[in-house]
């Protein structure tokens, strides 16, 4: 099992480039096989490990799928299988987002109840619902959820309980190719939301509203391959953001959109540290003092819970009490015990943590228990002093390409080594290193 090992004290300086977001190009991947023709292309698609899962989901549906030079082909014109297997939601919850395209193109879809994970339960049932108000018919039985529908969807008016992501993901999917109108409301305002309606836009879908709480989706018979850039992943920008101003250093990070990280900004500044917007990305000067905080997380534009844990990180740096409360994920605090071991000085109460910085931090052998947990316990090790070895880096490439090379060049004393000591590549995540289309990417 590979661990990264970080030596903290080294200030970060130079520019880190951005990749395409995880959170926008799976339901984009999955969104491609509402198209009965043509082909679609997706550029900017970061080297992940979920990027494999979804593509394995898509060829196992009868899709055909190319991944090189961050650069995903799908053809999806053939008739589809509407079933996903559990191997493949076990492994990533956004495997349930084919069952929007799915139902929408086929009248049905049987895919594995996806079941809680590290942060939290986190049911479908909004997702289930919105596709009961168009008219299909739910199932749920034997750890599969099957949707049917009896002839075309129909447009509805929808009121999500909660803004959640993978609904309005699911259900604008859904409707795209429903009979009728389709009016979402209290939907997610996340960038991916928008990304993800202007590639669906680009296939002949007519939405309009996304990035506002009311989208509206006028149903059209069929959707065609479209080309599509993926938008730059806001959480690798902000865990980048912080890794900058942990290191007192000095960072351009180049890609990163200020629009879409106002509230990680905002925060930043209120803790001493400097964001100069530059060229097409964002210069972050870390302070001598790093001052403490409270935090709240939230829906888009809110905090996002997605940058809970680094900014935690840094908070353990910051000087008087900081709180962090956790209001999107019921059980978003799996990595405070890691932390403690670090010599973290923190208390749960509730929903919150609470911190009392700036703490004394030490190196020590520490676990990823999810994938921002996992950035978030370089970042710690970034500032400890001697040497932290982190595991479990599973979590981690699922989201983060290269991490720690990309922290080493910035100057940061890390590597990433496999059960031997010996350094490995790190730009492949190392479940999917030795598959064929890697070997292909390489050569
Ligand atoms: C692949 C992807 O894009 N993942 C992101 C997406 O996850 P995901 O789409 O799963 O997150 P949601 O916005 O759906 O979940 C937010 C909250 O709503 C609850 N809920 C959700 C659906 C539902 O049917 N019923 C229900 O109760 C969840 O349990 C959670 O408490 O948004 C989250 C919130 O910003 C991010 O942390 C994830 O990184
Ligand atoms: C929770 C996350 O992702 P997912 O929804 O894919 O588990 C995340 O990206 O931090």
């Amino acid at each position: 099992m590979e661990k990264i090992i970080v030596r903290g004290g080294n200030q970060l300086n130079g520019t880190v480039s951005v990749e395409g977001a995880k959170n926008a190009v799976l339901p984009v991947i999955t969104a491609s096989i509402l198209a009965s023709e043509g082909e679609s292309k997706i550029t900017d698609v970061p080297v992940l490990a979920d990027v494999y899962t979804i593509n394995e989901v898509l060829r196992n549906l009868n899709a055909d799928v190319s991944f090189e030079n961050n650069t995903i082909n799908v053809n999806a014109s053939n008739t589809l299988k509407t079933e996903a297997p559990f191997e493949y939601v076990r492994k990533m919850r956004a495997s349930v987002l084919v069952l929007g395209p799915l139902l929408a193109r086929y009248g049905h879809a049987n895919v594995a109840m996806p079941g809680g994970c590290a942060i939290g339960s986190r049911p479908i049932d909004l997702h289930l619902k919105g596709f009961e108000a168009m008219g299909a018919s739910v199932h749920v039985g034997n750890g599969f959820v099957e949707v049917e529908a009896d002839g075309r969807l129909q447009g509805a008016k929808i009121y999500l309980d909660m803004p959640s992501v993978g609904a309005t993901e699911n259900i604008m999917m859904a409707a795209t190719l429903a009979e009728g109108k389709t009016i979402l409301e209290n939907c997610a305002k996340e960038p991916e939301i928008v990304d993800l309606a202007n590639f669906l836009n680009k296939m002949g879908a007519k939405i309009v509203g996304a990035g506002t709480e009311t989208i509206k989706i006028e149903g059209v018979d069929k959707l065609h391959g479209a080309e599509h850039a993926i938008i730059p992943d806001r959480i690798e920008a902000g865990t980048f953001m912080v890794a900058a101003a942990i290191t007192g250093g000095n960072v351009l990070i180049e890609n990163a959109v200020s629009e879409h990280l106002r509230s990680v900004i905002s925060k930043l500044e209120e803790m001493g540290v400097t964001v100069i917007e530059e060229g097409s990305g964002l210069r972050v000067i870390g302070p001598d003092r790093l001052m403490s905080t409270d935090i709240k997380t939230l829906p888009h534009p809110g905090f996002p819970t997605d940058m809970q844990s680094q900014m935690m990180s840094l908070m353990l740096n910051a000087y008087g009490t900081s709180v962090i409360t956790e209001t999107v994920f019921e059980n978003r605090f799996m990595h405070v015990e890691e932390f403690r071991r670090m010599n973290a000085k923190m208390k749960i109460e509730g929903r919150s943590v609470i911190i009392e910085g700036p703490c004394d931090l030490q190196g020590a052998e520490v676990a990823a228990t999810d994938l921002r947990a996992g950035a978030a316990l370089i970042l710690v090790g970034l500032s400890a002093e001697g040497f932290t070895r982190v595991t479990e880096l599973k979590h981690l490439d699922r989201g983060y390409v290269n991490l720690s090379g990309k922290l080493a060049a910035l100057g940061a004393d890390i590597e990433r080594v496999d059960e031997n000591g010996d350094p490995v590549n790190p730009h492949i995540p190392e479940t999917n290193r030795d598959r064929e289309s890697v070997i292909a990417e390489l050569s």
